[in-house]
């Protein structure tokens, strides 16, 4: 019997999928065994990532892949508008959901984590796969006991559709965490330019840049009397992200319940 983990991505031709694609094709604890991407439909694998012995075929949609391949786990990176469906469709099935996909919110997080317990099968949602994003988060937090004063600057490329990122908001909901509540500036602000100074995540402030060249950038800037402090991330390419990937898969496996963050399964 082939003890390997029967793994499926969706979105497997996008920027994240077709490294997905390639780091769990490496892996000899897993098996690849389906891939979604509407726009690939009808085509091999081999056809369009041009990666020899993979000859599977790329399916149009999620429910069709899973009754067809049989996967145990299924990593969606797709775009902020299927996820929260595929999410669902994955679950109901009774397999297990890895989600990269940034965007859902917290309602939505609530209804996949009721759905995961009534199917007793597991979803981890990862708004970051970077362990060093992941340290950036936690050191933010600790940093967050000692300057109450903070503000976020996220960076992505330009092609990203959802702000701010997962990764923001993550860091943000662990900073409040940390914080009893954010004390207010005592200066009466005049802006003049709406938006300028971002926006608020129960106090903390969040910019977003989007530019071309850039991959993924976070910087957490802490501002105390006579000092500052600045936390700061870069993911240069998106190998950056895989062996998270590969970790989360692996905990995963077998798990039941939600997961959010991986920090809670490093
Ligand atoms: N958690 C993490 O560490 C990271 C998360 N991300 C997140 O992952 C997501 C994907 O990012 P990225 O790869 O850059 O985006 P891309 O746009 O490059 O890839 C998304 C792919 O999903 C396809 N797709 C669209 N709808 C479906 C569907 N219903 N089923 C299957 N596939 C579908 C798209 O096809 P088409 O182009 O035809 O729409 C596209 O090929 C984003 O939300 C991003 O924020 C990104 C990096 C790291
Ligand atoms: O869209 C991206 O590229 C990324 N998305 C995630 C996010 O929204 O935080 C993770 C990483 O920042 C890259």
């Amino acid at each position: 019997m082939d003890a390997r983990v029967r793994v499926a991505v969706a979105g497997a031709l996008g920027k994240m999928g077709q490294e997905t694609v390639k780091a769990v094709f490496g892996d000899d604890e897993l098996l690849l065994v389906g891939i979604v991407d509407p726009k690939g439909q009808g085509k091999r694998l081999s056809e369009a990532l041009a990666i020899s012995g993979l000859e599977l075929p790329i399916h149009y949609d999620v429910a069709e892949m899973i009754d067809d391949c049989k996967p145990e786990i299924v990593i969606d990176f797709t775009t902020p508008h299927t996820v929260y469906s595929n999410a669902r469709t994955i679950l109901s099935r009774g397999v297990t959901a890895i989600i990269g996909t940034t965007g859902l919110n917290e309602f939505e997080l609530q209804q996949l984590e009721t759905l995961a317990g009534e199917k007793e099968v597991g979803i981890a949602v990862i708004p970051n796969f970077a362990i060093g994003a992941v340290l950036m988060m936690k050191f933010a937090k600790e940093a967050a006991r000692y300057f109450p004063n903070v503000e976020i600057i996220e960076l992505h490329h330009d092609q990203k559709l959802d702000a701010p990122s997962g990764t923001a908001v993550k860091t943000a909901e662990m900073i409040n965490e940390a914080l009893a509540g954010i004390p207010p500036r005592a200066v009466q602000e005049t802006v003049k330019l709406p938006g300028c100074r971002g926006g608020a995540l129960e106090g903390v402030r969040v910019h977003s840049v989007r530019l071309p060249g850039l991959v993924a950038h976070q910087e957490v800037i802490f501002g105390g009397p006579g000092q500052a402090l600045t936390i700061r991330h870069d993911s240069y390419n998106r190998e950056s992200f895989m062996p998270g990937v590969l970790l989360a898969v692996k905990k995963m496996a077998g798990r039941k319940g939600m997961v959010y963050g991986l920090e809670n399964l490093l």
